[in-house]
């Protein structure tokens, strides 16, 4: 059950924004589509809420074709990364809304608005207009809003996109923490991949049009499936024919069985880590590997700007030949 997306394109005019799209998404889980701008994710999360019509396919939730239900009538959630509350309205009427257009029993609408700005942590500010909240606060408004109609479908649409660093990281610790608690199966567009592989279960990378992996973090990160995920997921480097992350080469400065040697052409510290230059001696190669140290490595090694090193993928290393 969960979501069943098949055969699904989708044009505008003459720009394929989605093209064959087939995905299973698991109910119960936290899933977070994945990708560059542009690709096509949150054409693909309107389409899953009815707000916008694919040209073809059909989409399932629940065990129910709902590709031609619309919107309102699909039973999912929606919060998008500018939220529009009613100003006028206090946070709590802003989260009955939902309720009390569905003509509910007051004593149940109170109980219900009580229980969820518990569950976002909003029960003081429940007299509060939107504009008396800050950002993060205004999110986990519209978060509850969106979960008062017991939705069977939580969609959010880089819900925490215009929040600054530090709000981003809490609220993500925050949504991981909600969704553990009630459960309801939840798509999130985010274009962050720390987002993704912190919080989601299972991740979905969409790029132009097409979906690329899906997986949990840990099979994406260990098993990507294509040179496009292995760089969207982290920094990467040329080592050789292959396309390497920048901490999983090994370093020496004693002559070994080497993918590359030269000289360290750069050295760049920030914070714990060190990143280096090594420009090849070997003129097939032509662009310098990039390698990431710990400063303890490093002291370690006894490495320094312009010292000959030898580099090789560390053991266990995924790399994807170029
Ligand atoms: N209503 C529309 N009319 C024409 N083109 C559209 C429309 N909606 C989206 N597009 C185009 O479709 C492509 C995919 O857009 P979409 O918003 O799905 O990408 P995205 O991966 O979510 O990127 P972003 O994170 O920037 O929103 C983009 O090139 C966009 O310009």
């Amino acid at each position: 059950m969960g979501i069943e997306i098949s055969g699904v394109n989708k044009n505008f005019g003459d720009f394929v924004a989605l093209r064959d799209i087939d995905l299973t998404i698991p109910s119960g889980g936290l899933t977070a589509l994945l990708g560059p701008s542009g690709g096509g994710k949150s054409t693909l999360l309107r389409i899953i809420a009815g707000l916008e019509t694919s040209d073809s396919g059909t989409v399932e939730i629940e065990g129910q074709d709902t590709t031609r239900v619309p919107a309102q009538r699909r039973n999912v959630g929606f919060v998008f990364q500018h939220y529009a509350a009613f100003k006028h309205m206090t946070v709590a009427k802003n989260v009955a809304f939902g309720l009390e257009i569905r003509k509910r029993p007051k004593a149940e609408i109170k109980r219900r608005v009580d229980e969820l700005l518990e569950l976002v942590h909003l029960e003081q500010f429940a007299h509060r207009l939107p504009a008396q909240l800050s950002g993060g606060q205004r999110q986990r408004m519209a978060l509850a809003r969106a979960l008062a109609i017991e939705p069977s479908v939580l969609l959010l649409d880089e819900p925490f996109g215009a929040l600054d660093a530090k709000v981003r990281k809490e609220l993500r610790d925050w949504l991981r923490r909600l969704h553990d608690e009630v459960h309801v199966t939840t798509v999130f567009v985010t274009h962050d991949q720390e987002e993704a592989l912190e919080v989601a279960d299972s991740i979905v990378v969409i790029n132009d049009g097409q979906i690329e992996q899906v997986g949990t973090p840990d099979d994406l990160y260990d098993k990507p499936a294509s040179e496009f995920v292995l760089s969207f997921l982290g920094p990467v480097t040329t080592l050789g024919d292959k396309l390497i992350r920048p901490h999983d080469i090994e370093i020496s400065r004693l002559e070994q069985a080497a993918v590359v040697d030269g000289p360290i052409t750069r050295w760049t510290r920030i914070g714990f880590e060190i990143r280096l230059e090594v420009t090849p001696t070997d003129p097939r190669y032509t662009e310098p590997v990039q390698v990431t140290v710990t400063r303890s490595e490093a002291t370690a090694l006894d490495l320094h700007q312009g010292d000959h090193v030898w580099l090789r993928p560390s053991v266990g290393a995924q790399s994807i030949a170029t």
